[in-house]
């Protein structure tokens, strides 16, 4: 298989337990997330879902308890010190929330660009500097530095430092928090600039929910686990024009894991334990409680179940 096919973000069954004081907290339980080359992905989830603890483990500044994580074909379980500041360096580029963990504040815009650079000693290219800024849309503020900039103006600078050794993957840690929603819409806008015009693959950690208008998956996380997907495309209506489609998906795992929506369960009254049968063309999930008695003798259920089973055997 050509590395083109492997996915650029590829976590399988991570598992992140933190303990203290006698208390466990899992806040990463079995999560799969698989990001192709050039995609742009945001993940979004509720306060304590596990969007930071993720994010941590794909940067390099944490480890899984268990599983797998891996980018851009790099094994992130196996990093040594070394090889951990070179993923950081040049594998990975980083957006994050507070803008003094992205910029120098005594450097210049276009100093600040060129700094990674320099610590790689790759030939300082003034022209790339002045590519970078101008592709994130702040040619403008080359020569200013940070305290002289708006919000939304850092950021987009430090989208392009988080470029400046051309990283495989840009990782972003709510980039748009501290920004009004104009301003937000600004940096994403820039984000997916970049991600078209450089085929960068971005992974977007965010509360924001306006980021759903500018990528095209979005992957909720709940507790610690990917549990549902939305991917948009475009569409023509009958009238032959285009228009947007979102479709919502659950994210079904390698062994055949998904979860059911809080929602869904609450309504139908689900918990513990549920009757599946397979029907032409889906999975049917039933309560329990309706329907089938318990003995799972004679009735409809039961019936489509062992006809499953029987057609599953046929095909062997
Ligand atoms: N270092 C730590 N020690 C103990 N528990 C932790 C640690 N880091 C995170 N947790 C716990 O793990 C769970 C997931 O936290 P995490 O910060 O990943 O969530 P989050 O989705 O990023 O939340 P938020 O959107 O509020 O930042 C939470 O219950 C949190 O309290």
């Amino acid at each position: 298989m050509g590395t083109e096919t492997q996915p650029h973000i590829l976590c399988e069954d991570v598992v992140r337990i933190f303990k203290g004081e006698g208390i466990e907290v899992q806040a990463l339980q079995g999560l799969n997330l698989r990001v192709m080359p050039g995609e742009m992905t945001a993940v979004v989830g509720a306060s304590g879902s596990g969007k930071s603890t993720l994010l941590t483990i794909l940067s390099g500044l944490d480890r899984p308890t268990a599983g797998r994580a891996q980018v851009a074909g790099v094994d992130l379980l196996g990093l040594g010190r070394k090889d951990r500041a070179r993923y950081q360096r040049q594998t990975v580029g980083f957006v994050w929330q507070q803008t003094p963990r992205n910029l120098l504040p005594y450097l210049t815009a276009a100093e600040n660009v060129a700094l990674p650079m320099a610590i790689s000693r790759r030939k300082e290219q003034q022209t790339r500097v002045n590519e970078l800024l101008e592709l994130a849309g702040v040619g403008h503020c080359k020569d200013r530095r940070p305290q002289e900039m708006s919000g939304g103006e850092q950021q987009r600078v430090a989208l392009a430092v988080a470029l400046s050794n051309s990283p495989a993957v840009i990782l972003a840690d709510e980039p748009t928090g501290e920004l009004d929603e104009h301003t937000s819409a600004d940096v994403l806008g820039a984000m997916r600039t970049v991600n078209e015009e450089l085929g960068t693959t971005t992974l977007i950690v965010t509360h924001d929910p306006t980021v759903s208008e500018h990528v095209k998956r979005t992957v909720q996380i709940r507790d610690g686990r990917c549990s549902t997907e939305t991917l948009r495309r475009t569409g023509l209506n009958n009238d032959g024009d285009e228009h947007l489609i979102a479709e919502e998906f659950a994210v079904i795992d390698r062994v055949g894991r998904l979860q059911l929506p809080q929602d869904f369960m609450q309504t139908l009254e689900m918990k513990d334990r549920v009757r599946l049968g397979l029907e032409p063309d889906h999975v049917r999930v039933t309560p329990a409680s309706s329907d089938a008695s318990p003995d799972g003798s004679t009735d409809a259920l039961s019936e489509a179940s062992s006809k499953a089973s029987s057609d599953a055997e046929e095909t062997r």
